[in-house]
């Protein structure tokens, strides 16, 4: 299984976007995630266009919604050649089968293999007082993260976005095989910015997580391609 190191491309236009992706080489086939404000801005063209560019896409909408239109949804999702898309766990599991469905679906329109199917467990900005006084969700939120886990295997999904903190603890209650892409991560001298569950590439590979999503420590460095680099070789050292 690769284990990728994905860009978060938060930016608010498409022509930001490309011209970040301008200052790496031609030929470095990252894994780019399209979230939410990039594809508001600028549509599943985005999506075409960093495809051609020869970068596999996560696109990450984060779907929660009543079951019938996150299934139509995820039919139009599938039609697009992304690589990752993501629900949320708390959408419960008929949502989530209905996620998958048109998933698959809308792939075997167009003749693609659908994409990894990813349910958010809790949002790596959620911390403990968070879960218990805002969702009143009680226990901890390792807990609520691994049910979420089980939640999602059964219902059909490849994996889950949660925190490395996490990682070790899903792979045992759920099996090894089942994706966990773990954003929240800061390098060592890094601003937890708002994240409040992080890890560095050190930890979450020690962790067992099956891949990083980095956003500001790489898209606001001086020198973007270098701190990508930096972090690639922290996370391929320590996966050794
Ligand atoms: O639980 C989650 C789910 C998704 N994200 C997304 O990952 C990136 C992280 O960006 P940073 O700048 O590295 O904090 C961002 O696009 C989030 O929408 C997450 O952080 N946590």
């Amino acid at each position: 299984m690769s284990r990728p190191v994905i860009i978060a491309l938060d930016f608010p236009t498409a022509d930001k976007a490309l011209a970040f992706l301008d200052q790496f080489p031609a030929t470095a086939n990252l894994t780019v995630k399209i979230g939410m404000e990039l594809f508001y801005a600028a549509g599943p063209q985005i999506v075409r266009d960093i495809s051609a560019r020869g970068h596999a896409v996560f696109l990450d909408l984060k779907l929660h919604d009543i079951p019938n239109t996150v299934e139509s949804a995820m039919r139009v999702i599938g039609r697009l050649g992304v690589r990752y898309t993501t629900v949320h766990a708390a959408g419960g599991h008929v949502m989530l089968a209905a996620a998958k469905r048109g998933l698959v679906a809308g792939a075997a329109e167009e003749g693609l293999s659908a994409p990894k199917l990813l349910a958010i467990t809790q949002l790596t900005s959620t911390n403990q007082a968070m879960l218990n006084d805002d969702q009143q969700i009680a226990g901890t939120v390792q807990a609520s993260v691994v049910h979420y886990a089980e939640l999602a295997q059964a219902s059909g999904c490849d994996g889950v976005i949660c925190s490395a903190q996490e990682i070790t603890a899903i792979h045992v209650a759920v099996g090894p095989d089942f994706i966990g892409i773990t954003p929240g991560i800061r390098p060592a001298t890094a601003a937890a910015d708002d994240q409040q569950r992080v890890m560095t590439p050190t930890a979450a590979a020690e962790a067992g997580s099956n891949g990083l999503v980095v956003g500001r420590p790489i898209t606001q460095a001086s020198d973007p391609v270098k701190a990508y680099q930096q972090i690639v070789t922290e996370w391929s050292t320590a996966n050794d």
